[in-house]
């Protein structure tokens, strides 16, 4: 497995399915390619926006391993789906996920321990799951569900000190923690991507190592762009970044049909179909959005001339 990950945008990846609820490999090679075209610099596969908690463990490694073969090593790949209450199985799960050829595992907080249980059980439950998987290297979710386990900057500084892990999907939507957990991995094989598009810009001003979140599902290279150039062109960074901010309410709506819709705007061949949505739900005006934010990414790059953003 790769030691050093690199810095820019990770998105989230979607799982396409079939109109027989089977997940659809031959769209999630196109959609590889689409990431891959778009700039991403890494794919975190199997996670809260691939649906991975309505996805069976046979279906959770295949598409870790499909996305592997699909990248085909032009750019990483990691992937959590250890999604059991409790550890033993969690440890089967991740042994499972790991033999795909991902680069690293990446553990969602909130499944080594109980809402009402302190991080010294949390701390416990990993040291376990490492010794357990000596030959895995990891990455940490703060994903909002069953519910959201932000890690303290003590218990981050301990992660990145083990130098077992190597990727963070940083959640927690305020820039005081953030830079604090910046901190905590300073020197270490731990990188920070926030998946809270309105900190983009400040994250990268303190160091931070890129983004990793649900709008790269929308508008990937005004992401990458961002990630980039934010210290190139700073004013043109700003207006940027007042946009992406802003996008961020498409975040909650009819999410991740939306995003499969955009993709097919986009010229993907996959469908709408979603486990966790229903899609009589995704109506005429919601649609209608998506075109607009289509089109509204485009005139923002043509806009701003946003060299290396052209793909879009
Ligand atoms: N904005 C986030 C939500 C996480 O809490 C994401 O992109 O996943």
């Amino acid at each position: 497995m790769n030691k050093n990950l690199p810095d820019g945008v990770w998105p989230v990846m979607l799982t396409p399915f079939t109109n027989d609820n089977e997940v659809d490999y031959d769209a999630l090679d196109k959609m590889v390619d689409w990431y891959i075209r778009k700039g991403a610099n890494g794919l975190f596969a199997v996670c809260l926006s691939s649906e991975m908690f309505n996805l069976s463990l046979r279906e959770r490694a295949e598409v870790a391993r499909r996305v592997v073969e699909s990248a085909a090593g032009r750019i990483p790949v990691v992937a959590s789906g250890h999604i059991s209450d409790a550890i033993g199985e969690q440890i089967d799960e991740i042994g499972e996920i790991s033999k795909t050829g991902i680069d690293a595992f990446v553990l969602v907080t909130n499944r080594l321990a109980a809402e009402h249980e302190d991080e010294e059980v949390w701390k416990r439950n990993a040291e376990t799951i490492l010794a357990q998987h000596p030959d895995v290297m990891f990455g940490l979710y703060e994903c909002p569900l069953p519910y959201q386990r932000l890690l303290s900057p003590e218990l981050t500084k301990w992660c990145a000190e083990t130098g077992r892990f190597l990727f963070m999907k940083e959640c927690s939507n305020n820039l005081e923690q953030i830079k604090e957990k910046l901190e905590a991995a300073r020197g270490t094989p731990l990188k920070i991507y926030i998946a809270n598009n309105p900190h983009v810009l400040e994250t990268m001003q303190a160091g931070g190592n890129g983004y990793s979140g649900i709008l790269a599902n929308f508008q990937p290279e005004l992401y990458v762009w961002l990630t980039e150039n934010w210290d190139k062109e700073p004013e043109k960074a700003k207006h940027v970044q007042d946009f992406l901010g802003a996008s961020n309410l498409f975040e909650g709506r009819h999410y991740p049909t939306s995003s499969k819709y955009y993709m097919q705007l986009e010229g993907l061949p996959l469908g709408l179909k979603c486990r966790t949505k229903k899609l009589e739900e995704f109506k005429v005006t919601h649609r209608r959005e998506i075109e607009q934010l289509h089109r509204a990414n485009r005139f923002i790059a043509d806009q701003l001339q946003l060299n290396g953003a052209d793909s879009l």
